[in-house]
C-alpha cells in the first residue's frame, strides 16, 4: 500500500458545544426557521495518526469496548467502492452503507453505536487519501440522545479532526484558535453529512449552532445571529426517558404525510412563533420594549410552541409532568430537541428568586429528573494540535474520559 505522510502532529484536540432549540424544533426540518444557541456543556474528541495497521474508535459514552478496524479490511471497502477522497462534502450511499456492513458487525447490538461509527467512517474514508492507522476517542459532557444536540457535536468534533489530519483545514496551536471562514464552512458541510447518517433527515441547524457558536435564528442553511439570546435564563431538565431523533423526525413526517392540511398549519404556526421570537429580541436591542417584556411574551410563546409539538406527536407524559411541576411555580417549560423523552427547558423570568429556582429543581430531582447548570451562547467548534511533549495533557485527557464531568479548565480553552 502506497504511504501518505500525515501532517507532522502528535494529537490533535477538538471540541464542539451542544444547543438548545428555543422555538421551531421539526418545524425547521420543513424549512421554517428555529431560534437556538450554543451551550457551554460540549463534546471532546482527541485523535492522533499511530503509524500501524489499525483504526481504532473508542466511544466510551455509548460502549464499553473499543471498535477496531483493520487496514486491509477499509482498504478493500474503499477499493471495492470506488470511494474517491476528496474534501468536498459527499452523502453516505445506500451502497456504500450496505457494504459498510460486515464492518460494523461487532456494534450491531450496542444502541447508537452503529451509526456513530457509521459516520466515522464514512468521513474516514471519504476523507484519508488512503487508510492510515489512526486512534480516536470522544467524550462528552452532553447527555447523549436527550435533545442538546450530541450528535450535532460529535459529528462536528469527528469532521474537524478528520479535516485537520488531512491537511483540509489548517491545524492551529493552542493558543491561536482563529479559523477562516471556509474552513468553519468545510466542518460544517461535512458535520451535516455526518448528522444524515446519524438523523436520516437533519435540518442543519444543530450542526451549525455546534460549529459556530452563538444565538441564531436558522432558517434552511441562512443563519442570523441573535443577540438578545443571552438575556434569557433557563432551567434545562433531562427527563432521562431515552429518545431518538432519527425516530422522531420519522414520526412527524409520518404524520405529516398522513394529516398534511392539520400539520402544514401548525408548521406555519411555528414559524409565526420564530419571528415573533425575533422580533421581541429586535424591540429589546431597539431599548422599545423591556426584558419583563420580553419575558412576558417568551412565555405564551413558550406554551404554544410546545402544545404544537405535542399536537405533532413528539411530547411524552414524563415532560408533561415537568410543565404542570413547574407550572405550579408559575414557571413554563416546553420540551427541546427532538421531544419523546429527552429535555424540557423551562423559562426564568428575569424576577425568579434563587430561592425558588432552588426549589423547583429540587422537585424535579425528586422526580429522578436531572437538571443541568450551563451557560449559551459560548463558542463553536476549536480545535488545536498539542504540543509534542504532551504528557500532561494526555494525563489530563484520560482524566477527562474517566471522570466525565471534571472541571477542567485546559480542555475548556479548546
Ligand atoms: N459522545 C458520543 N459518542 C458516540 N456517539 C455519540 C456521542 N454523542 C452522540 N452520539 C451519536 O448520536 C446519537 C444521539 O443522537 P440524537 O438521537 O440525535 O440525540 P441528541 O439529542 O443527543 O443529538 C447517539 O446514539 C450516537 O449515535
Ligand atoms: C427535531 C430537530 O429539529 C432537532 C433535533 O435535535 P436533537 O437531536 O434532539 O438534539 C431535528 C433537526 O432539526 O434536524
Ligand atoms: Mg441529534
Amino acid at each position: 500500500m502506497q504511504e501518505v505522510a500525515l501532517p507532522d502532529v502528535d494529537s490533535i484536540l477538538i471540541s464542539a458545544p451542544g444547543k438548545v432549540i428555543l422555538f421551531g424544533e421539526h418545524a425547521v426540518v420543513y424549512g421554517k426557521s428555529a431560534v437556538a444557541a450554543s451551550l457551554g456543556l460540549r463534546t471532546y474528541a482527541w485523535m492522533r495518526p499511530t503509524g500501524d495497521q489499525t483504526v481504532t474508535l473508542r466511544l466510551p459514552d455509548i460502549c464499553s469496548s473499543a471498535i477496531q478496524w483493520d487496514l486491509t479490511a477499509l482498504s478493500d471497502f474503499v477499493t471495492s467502492h470506488n470511494v474517491v477522497s476528496s474534501c468536498e462534502p459527499t452523502s453516505l450511499t445506500d451502497n456504500k452503507e450496505a457494504a459498510a456492513q460486515p464492518l460494523l458487525k461487532s456494534i450491531a447490538m450496542v444502541p447508537g453505536a452503529r451509526q456513530a461509527s457509521l459516520a466515522f467512517l464514512h468521513l474516514y474514508t471519504s476523507l484519508f487519501k488512503e487508510p492510515q492507522g489512526i486512534e480516536v476517542c470522544v467524550r462528552s459532557a452532553l447527555p447523549v440522545g436527550a435533545g442538546l444536540g450530541s450528535s450535532a457535536s460529535y459529528s462536528v468534533c469527528i469532521a474537524a479532526g478528520l479535516l485537520a489530519l488531512n491537511g483540509y483545514v489548517k491545524m492551529p496551536k493552542m493558543s491561536n484558535t482563529a479559523y477562516d471562514a471556509t474552513e468553519l464552512k468545510l466542518v460544517n458541510d461535512w458535520a451535516f453529512v455526518s448528522e444524515k447518517v446519524i438523523h436520516g433527515n437533519p435540518s442543519g441547524v444543530d450542526n451549525a449552532v455546534s460549529t459556530y457558536g452563538g444565538a441564531m435564528l436558522y432558517t434552511n442553511g441562512k443563519m442570523e445571529p441573535l443577540n438578545g439570546f443571552k438575556s434569557i435564563q433557563f432551567i434545562l431538565t433531562d427527563t432521562c426517558v431515552p429518545k431518538n431523533t432519527k425516530a422522531q423526525v420519522e414520526n412527524v413526517r409520518i404524520r405529516r404525510v398522513q394529516f398534511g392540511p392539520i400539520l402544514d398549519p401548525l408548521m406555519d404556526s411555528m414559524q409565526g412563533i420564530s419571528n415573533t421570537c425575533k422580533d421581541l429580541f429586535g424591540a429589546l436591542e431597539q431599548s422599545d420594549i423591556t426584558l419583563s417584556d420580553v419575558l412576558t411574551g417568551m412565555e405564551e410563546l413558550v406554551d404554544m410552541n410546545h402544545c404544537i409539538l405535542a399536537a405533532c406527536g413528539v411530547s411524552h407524559p414524563s415532560l408533561e409532568r415537568i410543565r404542570q411541576l413547574t407550572a405550579r411555580y408559575g414557571l413554563r417549560s416546553k420540551l427541546t430537541g427532538a421531544g419523546g423523552g429527552g429535555c424540557a427547558l423551562t423559562l426564568l423570568r428575569d424576577d425568579t428568586g434563587v430561592d425558588l429556582i432552588e426549589k423547583v429543581k429540587s422537585e424535579l430531582r425528586a422526580e429522578s429528573f436531572r437538571c443541568f447548570e450551563t451557560s449559551v451562547g459560548c463558542h463553536g467548534v476549536r480545535w488545536a494540535s498539542l504540543p509534542l511533549d504532551s504528557k500532561d495533557w494526555m494525563d489530563h485527557w484520560k482524566h477527562f474520559v474517566e471522570n466525565r464531568n471534571v472541571d477542567w479548565n485546559i480542555l475548556s480553552n479548546i
